[in-house]
């Protein structure tokens, strides 16, 4: 909305091109190798998605790199499929004979890449330069030149070696944040500097190192780059580079721009890279994560439900996510009731106050209810007895490997307290054990089945217990607990079954 007021001091391009590095730079990230079998699988999902560019890889660092390239090449895809060169022979004859339609050649410019690392001065990484893009250009094939650290190099020299690149043939000049030290408001700046310099269309290149590669791969954008070097997941040396979900759906939501990307495949080919890297995406990653699109909190969740963008600036189909509805700690009651409705359960007020509890209860003590639970809690209190003439007043158990298991309890019996005490195999059967003996002169109910369930995994998973109690007058009754103490669901579910009994009588 506010952009608008602000679009026409940007120089915003037609469209921009996305240059995909994952199977490069990506496969930078400490750690990350891939088979040629995996750069074949991901590159034809890449250009499914609708990139302009693959860099596959760096030809002359091994002969895998080739075969990737080559094999990738042969699947004939329409992305250009371009492999990266230092401006050295050796680097851009193993690209050429890998057979890519594209050269990336680069060469550090900055004071420190030119003193310390390359040990060159600035005429020869220009006559270099220079040269390697006529090489290039003279095997007919798209020459893209990266001043490596050009955001750490002299203005006047970084004119002086793009304009020298440019005269040469170049087909785009890459501007690289090599070590991420850029601003939007400086990144914006440089671009417009090189914009007016340059005819060649300007791409660029952003690290992460202080989070800032998305912000700076659009701040380029609205000072005109073309195009923008991006990887899936963010992926890239050190803190990554711009992630090429949250570059493509802002370019498209936020400035407008008509981009050639099938948006509704980020997030496959974002799990699909996740597997094969091994690079877990956090679930609070933008567009991708588990949680882009997942709401617990109540005031969230009234408001999904009424109008979905209340709380949700894209929708989640449009990169191929689903909506979740979460309940926690700080659920509220529409986002119950709504979850109830979809599975067709029907609670009055009182159950549904019992499930609403229940579910804050568990949300105080740290847990995470799933929809699984939820199911269960609200069909054991539907299922539970209408009147409660025996409740429970309190328990305890005491266990371990060198004490007889024994379970004190004291319930109220038609509003009479009522105390007993009795041992047995275990917590539960010492917990049974004494209800049944603190229930006898009541009636002699007992316990004819009793079978456990964890609902979800873990060792704090909610337990349902479901019992059978019968008289001796052959009536019988169900009951049923659910909640992640199994002594505590063993004694409401025994309870909820005696007083079903009682009721009959
Ligand atoms: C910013 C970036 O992401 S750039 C891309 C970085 N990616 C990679 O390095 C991954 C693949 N790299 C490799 O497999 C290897 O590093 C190779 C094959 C490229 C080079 O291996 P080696 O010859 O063993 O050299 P090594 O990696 O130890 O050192 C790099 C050499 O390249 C030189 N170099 C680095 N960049 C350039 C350049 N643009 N132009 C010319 N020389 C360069 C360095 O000065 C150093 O030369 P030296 O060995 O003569 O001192
Ligand atoms: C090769 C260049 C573009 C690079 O990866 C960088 O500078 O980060």
């Amino acid at each position: 909305m506010y952009i608008e007021k602000v679009k026409n001091e940007m120089n915003l391009p037609e469209t921009v091109k996305i240059f995909d590095t994952t199977l490069r730079d990506g496969e930078q990230t400490p750690g990350v190798a891939m088979t040629v079998d995996e750069k074949i699988r991901i590159a034809k999902k890449l250009d499914e998605l609708g990139v302009n560019v693959i860099e596959a890889g760096f030809p002359v660092s091994s002969s895998g790199e080739v075969e990737a390239a080559g094999e990738i090449l042969k699947m004939g895809l329409n992305a250009h499929i371009c492999g990266l060169a230092r401006p050295l022979k050796g680097d851009l004859d193993a690209a050429i004979d890998a057979d890519v339609d594209y050269i990336h050649t680069f060469i550090g410019t900055s004071p420190l890449h030119r003193e310390f690392k390359l040990k060159m001065s600035k005429e020869e990484i220009l006559s270099k330069s220079v040269d390697a893009v006529e090489y290039i250009k003279d095997h007919g094939i798209i020459a893209e030149f990266s001043a490596e650290d050009s955001t750490r190099t002299e203005l006047d020299y970084l004119k002086e070696i793009y304009n020298a690149v440019e005269d040469a043939g170049v087909d785009c000049i890459n501007v690289p944040d090599t070590v991420g030290v850029m601003v939007p408001t400086s990144m914006n700046w440089l671009i417009r500097e090189l914009k007016s310099e340059l005819k060649v269309p300007i791409s660029v290149h952003c690290h992460n190192d202080f989070g800032l590669a998305v912000a700076n791969s659009l701040a380029s954008v609205e000072a005109g780059a073309d195009q923008v070097h991006a990887t899936i997941n963010g992926l890239g040396e050190r803190a990554g580079n711009a992630s090429l979900e949250e570059v493509v759906m802002a370019l498209i939501t936020q400035y407008d721009l008509k981009m050639n990307i099938k948006t509704e495949g980020l997030v496959n080919l974002s799990e699909f890279v996740s597997r094969i890297t091994g690079v877990k995406m956090p679930p609070n990653k933008a567009i991708v994560g588990e949680n882009a699109f997942a709401h617990e909190a109540g005031i969230h969740v009234h408001g999904v439900l009424a109008k979905a963008e209340t709380y949700e600036p894209i929708t989640p189909e449009m990169v191929g996510h689903t909506r979740r509805i979460v309940l926690g700690k700080h659920t509220g009651a529409n986002a119950i009731k709504a979850k109830l409705k979809e599975y067709g359960i029907d609670l009055d007020k009182n159950q549904f106050d019992k499930v609403f509890n229940q579910v804050k209860a568990l949300g105080d003590k740290g847990k995470c209810v799933t929809d699984a639970d939820l199911r269960a809690i609200a069909e054991s209190i539907l299922g539970r007895a209408k009147e409660e003439i025996v409740k429970l007043e309190g328990f305890s158990v005491m266990t371990g490997n060198s004490v007889l298991p024994t379970a004190t309890v004291k319930l109220s019996i038609n509003g009479e307290s009522k105390t007993a005490a009795k041992t047995g195999v275990g917590p539960v059967d010492a917990a049974i054990n004494a209800i049944q003996r603190a229930v006898s002169e009541t009636g002699d109910i007992e316990l004819q089945e009793y079978n456990i369930e964890a609902i979800t995994g873990g060792t704090n998973a909610l337990a349902e217990v479901f019992v059978i109690m019968g008289d001796k007058e052959g009536n019988k009754a169900t009951g049923r607990s659910t909640t992640e103490d199994i002594v505590m669901a063993s004694v409401e579910a025994v309870l909820d079954a005696i007083n079903k009994i009682l009721i009959l009588r």
